[in-house]
């Protein structure tokens, strides 16, 4: 056993929390220690040898953290968002000066100084000319930066349309842009296509910048195409994709005409990460609700391809805020601001001047405040910063006038010749500045309608350790989930509630402040900006192993000249076929799930016949259809085909040929069937409760699908119906009940496709009274996993490479087991007693199976027993082609 070849430790590292665990002791010690981090090349994972995971494997993850070799030790990290930390100014033809950018993302990113970051984004300005362009480059390469050029257009498209007025607005709950004229609905349409256009630029700017190894990480709402592009690019690339806003609940997202193309875009991604669960639970929300993925604890699934989803919510460097306080500057500053504003309490906003920032709720909260405490009104003053953001958006040149008219209106009605109790800036202050504000106030005061995170809400906590002052701190920004605590949560929509949360803040007794303090301090200095990019990036290096491992378990596809090859230079071929989705037509669409109707009315695909009737044809080949389906869908389908119909799980039997057309049973002899009546009525309870499922009765099984239904409801659905089942109706009865994606089925014990297999083939052979043997056997079909013994029936026995086998296993077997077949009660029982198998007469060289020769194919499935894989119907249609043309110019050679 592999276990025993490793220590308790190794054990451990081949799960994912294992690993990231032991990393996490290994750091923690090194810093213990007192030495520093040991600087790790984690890019040498790329190249960590999938075959000897995970005895190994695992431990060479980790042995790179405690052992570095040398070499260039820090892990290159491209971060590419929207905007660069630094903006650019332009001071002459081939001179620029840089400055810091304002906003969550750069003051978050500036903290991480763990890898060898390179960052790429949009220098925040056009520049038309290649001097230029040229000098830019060069001055941002100093900063390790690197910039991605749009012109005005794509800016205006991309920037202020798409993302601005459409993403940002519908993430946090203000939904989408009322259209009133035909001409905005193709507006949006053009931005959309600029979205894209711009996600290509960034792309290619990654691309020629990535080395191998390397771990790309994409920022924000403004790059959900990237991931896509850059796996179409390079399907081996690292790719992380971080959401800094709230991601909404499916309901708001679904109104997003490019909906589904983004879902699917950022699901390229190896890792999805977001500040909060809630976030990461509606995008997963999103994919199974508006894709019909199959969402796990993990993640979200799309044909055995994990996108791993998580919450990683970000932090500050809380240290480069402490250590300001200390500056000569920001003291002076401090000082200054203390005696402007000495005998009044402090009360502090500083938000980009957005609608989702709810500075007017805050303005009127305070205002109410006022109002019902007029003993304040000479006593606290409001300073908010207001920092001009996306100017060019018309939404956000209403929100400054509409703010600018309530300030002067409570100044005019609460100010006096010497004071105002609104202090309100429309601009930006430096780190210096802001750290000396955040250090004298009294009460913080953020009331976000939705905040991704908000980060002046951490650093307002990191400067406080003398001062304990309170945060008052809306519930809808990301923040409450983690300074929820310490802080005084209030809905910003609900103005009483703040105006009394000022009241109560601004007569806190010193006990409850230092309490209240301590929490919110602890917390946002040891969960800094730099674990939380350590952490995305760990995780990101570790799904990518454990998708390595994953894929190795995935079967190759099938070589359809392999297949063909070997067909054409077999004596005797069997082809089992499933039925549905094997050879009917697709019906879910990228982006839509499929017609429910289509889908409940089974036909074969049209462009099947042709190649189908041709195969049934030969004389050498035999062709079963082996499906759950029941009889009169396969006469209906097949009928006129001339090959053998094995229904309801090949429990009935019969072949399309003239005078031999009647139904048999294989069904063993006393399979008990006393639960169907109960279990039926279980299963049209949960029909009638559960919209858009719907529930089939056949002989042998029935059936119950709500693939069409909410997927979540359904899925509860499901386990209270199976809970039921177990310990009522089935309780005590033979049966079995199979669990798919979206179905619960229910069978006599024992009916599987491969236990009819055996039979049916006892039964083709005796009469056909084969004369040459079997040698070759392709099984195609998306079956469910315990139906998947069809795909073994023929494995185990199986010889080593290139030995030739003869066997009687159908007829050895029907002699064994099997019960002789059965007529159907309503078939004709002269013909149905002849069709007994007869194992003397057949033993002889039923099967002469070399391995090669033998292809069993799951279709749309990965998790399979199959040796090959083919992704869907249109395959089969493929393969199917293929095969009849060979076979036909084959035989006329
Ligand atoms: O670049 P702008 O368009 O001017 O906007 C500035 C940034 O705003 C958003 O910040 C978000 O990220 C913060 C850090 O994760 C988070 O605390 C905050 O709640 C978010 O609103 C935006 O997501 C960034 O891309 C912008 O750069
Ligand atoms: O005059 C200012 C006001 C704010 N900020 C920074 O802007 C960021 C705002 O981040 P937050 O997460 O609160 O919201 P966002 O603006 O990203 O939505 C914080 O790091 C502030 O320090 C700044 O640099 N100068």
């Amino acid at each position: 056993m592999s276990g025993n070849k490793c220590n308790g430790n190794s054990q451990v590292l081949s799960t994912r929390i294992g690993r990231l665990l032991r990393a996490r002791e290994l750091k923690k010690n090194n810093r213990n220690d007192g030495s520093s981090i040991p600087e790790i090349d984690v890019s040498r994972n790329s190249h960590v040898n999938v075959d000897q995971y995970p005895e190994t494997a695992a431990q060479n993850f980790i042995d790179e953290w405690e052992r570095p070799d040398g070499k260039p030790t820090k892990q290159r990290l491209l971060v590419v968002a929207n905007r660069l930390p630094v903006s650019a100014v332009r001071r002459g033809e081939d001179s620029w000066s840089l400055e810091i950018s304002a906003g969550g993302l750069v003051s978050a990113l500036l903290g991480v100084t763990e890898f060898e970051a390179r960052w790429i984004g949009w220098a925040g300005v056009n520049v038309p000319d290649e001097v230029g362009k040229k000098a830019l480059t060069a001055a941002l390469a100093e900063k390790k930066c690197i910039p991605v050029f749009l012109d005005e257009e794509i800016v205006h498209q991309y920037y202020n349309g798409y993302c601005n007025n459409i993403l940002w607005p519908l993430f946090h709950y203000l939904g989408l842009p009322q259209e009133d004229r035909l001409a905005t609905t193709r507006s949006f349409q053009s931005q959309f296509e600029a979205y894209q256009k711009a996600n290509q630029m960034f792309a290619d700017v990654v691309n020629n910048h990535y080395e191998e190894g390397d771990v790309v990480w994409c920022h924000d709402y403004h790059l959900m195409f990237l991931p896509k592009y850059l796996k179409e690019y390079n399907n081996k690339m690292k790719v992380g994709w971080f959401l800094h806003t709230p991601f909404p609940s499916s309901e708001i997202h679904r109104t997003l005409p490019s909906r589904s193309e983004l879902l699917r875009a950022v699901l390229m991604a190896d890792l999805v990460g977001f500040h909060t669960y809630d976030y990461a639970r509606h995008f997963v929300s999103a994919c199974t609700r508006i894709l019909g993925l199959e969402g796990t604890p993990e993640g979200v699934e799309d044909q055995g391809r994990l996108t791993r989803v998580a919450a990683f919510p970000i932090g500050i460097d809380s240290e480069r805020f402490m250590r300001a306080l200390e500056m000569p500057g920001v003291q002076e500053n401090i000082k200054e601001l203390k005696e402007r504003f000495c005998g009044r309490k402090v009360m502090l906003g500083v938000d980009r001047l957005d609608m989702i920032k709810g500075i007017p709720q805050k303005i009127l909260a305070f205002e109410k405040f006022l109002e019902e405490n007029p003993y304040w009104c000479d006593k606290v003053v409001l300073l908010q910063i207001a920092v001009p953001t996306r100017t060019d958006v018309p939404e956000y040149q209403k929100l400054t006038s509409q703010v600018h008219e309530i300030v002067g209106r409570i100044n005019g009605k609460f100010g006096t010749l010497t004071a105002v109790p609104i202090h309100h800036l429309d601009r930006s202050l430096d780190f210096p500045a802001l750290c000396a504000l955040y250090a004298v106030t009294d009460v913080a005061l953020v009331t976000s309608l939705r905040d991704g995170m908000n980060l002046v809400s951490y650093e307002f906590v990191a400067c406080q350790d003398s001062k304990r002052g309170v945060l008052i701190l809306s519930e809808f920004a990301g923040a409450a989930q983690s300074l929820g605590a310490g802080a005084i949560l209030v809905n910003p929509w609900n103005i009483t509630e703040v105006a009394a949360a000022i009241d109560q803040a601004l007569n806190m007794p010193a006990e409850e402040r230092e309490k209240r303090h301590r929490h919110n301090f602890e917390h946002v200095t040891t969960h800094t900006a730099q674990q939380w990019a350590e952490f995305f990036v760990s995780e990101l290096n570790d799904t990518v192993i454990e998708a390595q491992q994953r894929i190795r378990k995935v079967p190759p596809p099938l070589e359809f000249n392999d297949a063909i090859g070997r067909y054409l230079q077999s004596n005797k071929r069997l082809l089992i076929l499933g039925f549905n989705a094997t050879l009917t037509e697709i019906v879910d669409t990228p982006g839509r799930r499929g017609d429910q109707i289509k889908e409940m009315e089974l036909k074969l695909h049209p462009e099947l016949r042709k190649p189908l009737a041709s195969l049934c044809e030969d004389p050498n080949t035999i062709v079963v259809v082996l499906s759950g389906s029941e009889r009169s869908v396969l006469d209906e389908n097949f009928g006129d085909y001339k090959m053998w119909l094995a229904a309801e799980n090949g429990m009935f039997l019969r072949s399309t040929e003239k005078g031999k057309e009647q139904w048999m049973t294989t069904m063993p002899e006393h399979l008990n069937m006393d639960w169907v009546d109960s279990v039926k009525h279980v299963l049209e309870y949960f029909t009638e409760r559960t919209p858009r499922s719907h529930f089939e009765r056949r002989e042998t099984l029935l059936v119950w699908n709500y693939k069409y239904s909410d997927s979540e409801f359904g899925r509860l659905q499901a386990r209270d119906m199976l809970q039921h089942l177990w310990t009522g109706p089935i309780s005590n009865s033979s049966v079995d009940v199979v669990q798919g994606s979206r179905t619960v089925e229910v069978r006599a014990v024992g009916v599987t496709k491969g236990a009819a297999i055996d039979r049916i083939l006892g039964e083709i052979v005796h009469s056909k009274a084969i004369t040459t043997p079997i040698d070759f056997v392709m099984c195609v079909g998306h079956f469910f996993g315990k139906d998947e013994d069809v795909y073994t029936f023929f494995e185990p026995e199986l010889p080593p490479d290139n030995l030739a086998f003869s066997r009687c296993k159908a007829s050895e077997v029907a002699k064994r087991q099997a019960p002789p077949a059965r007529p159907h009660p309503n078939a004709d029982k002269k013909s149905a007693s002849s069709r007994r198998a007869s194992p003397e007469n057949t033993c002889l060289n039923v099967l002469d199976l070399k391995k090669d020769n033998y292809f069993s194919v799951a279709v749309g499935r990965t998790r399979t027993n199959a040796r090959y894989l083919l992704n869907n119907s249109d395959d089969v249609v493929s393969l199917l082609k293929e095969l009849a043309e060979a076979a036909a110019t084959y035989s006329s050679h």
